[in-house]
């Protein structure tokens, strides 16, 4: 565990009506501990996972774009609203990790050409690898341990067996020890993995969630074994 704790500095005097106190999950982060190896933010679209999520990176030092430490490249509109406003508790401070944004991952893999680093990917571009093979070699190559990963929506191009691996990557570096994960996802396959913390953005305050009581999980799994009079509901005076 690196972050133990991320709290909403000058709560008082914050411009509630503007992005992204207008949120109401950001507006009351207050404090939230963070007690497992492995976190998930979840929710409904637009309620604020991928602004904190990029407010730890920026507050982490990672590029904000997507990336690590140390690659400096610029996405337009990348940078954090949130990041000056939360102060992040450490124990101990995290100086390797790796920010995942599913949305920049094309401007990373051109950033990575750049500057010759193929190498640590697995030899090859990540331009010359599919979305999801290119993802995958990220995981592989790169998260090594010893660091915290903040993932917003690694799912976006893994089919259901990759998102099944990815959970064993997850494992494995868990076990190790020195590992941190905080992902953000709407994937029920991801959200299933053991001993995880699961909080949810959906509500005034940020709040711990069971796996079974996410829609995610309860909206899915409906939709598996009724699929057909799920689907007439939904195609109903259409
Ligand atoms: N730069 C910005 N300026 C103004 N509003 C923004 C900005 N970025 C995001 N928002 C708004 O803030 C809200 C939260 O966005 P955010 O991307 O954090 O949601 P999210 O929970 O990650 O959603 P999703 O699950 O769709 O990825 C949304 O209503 C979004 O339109």
């Amino acid at each position: 565990m690196f972050l133990k704790r991320i709290e909403l500095q000058g709560d008082r005097t914050l411009p509630f009506h503007t992005y992204p106190f207008s949120i109401p999950a950001i507006k009351n982060i207050g404090q939230l501990d963070l007690t497992n190896k492995v976190t998930f933010f979840v929710g409904e679209n637009g309620t604020g996972k991928s602004t904190l999520l990029e407010a730890i990176a920026d507050k982490a030092g990672f590029n904000t774009a997507g990336g690590g430490r140390n690659n400096y490249y610029d996405v337009p509109a990348s940078e954090s609203a949130l990041g000056d406003y939360i102060r992040l508790s450490w124990m101990p401070k995290a100086t390797n990790g790796f920010f995942l944004r599913a949305e920049s991952f094309y401007n990373f893999a051109t950033h990575i050409d750049s500057v010759g680093a193929q190498g640590a990917y697995g030899g090859r571009s990540l331009h010359h690898q599919s979305h999801g093979e290119s993802f995958f070699s990220l995981f592989l190559n790169r998260f090594k341990g010893n660091a915290i990963y903040l993932l917003d929506e690694p799912e976006a191009a893994l089919s259901p067996q990759r998102q099944l691996s990815l959970l064993r990557i997850l494992h494995d570096l868990e076990v190790a020890g020195d590992s941190q994960f905080i992902i953000a996802t709407h994937s029920p396959i991801l959200l299933g993995y053991p001993n995880a913390v699961i909080l949810s953005f959906d509500d005034e305050k940020i709040q711990e969630i069971d796996y079974e009581m996410t829609e995610h999980y309860q909206i899915t799994s409906y939709f598996l074994q009724h699929r057909k009079k799920f689907l007439q509901e939904i195609f109903r005076d259409s």
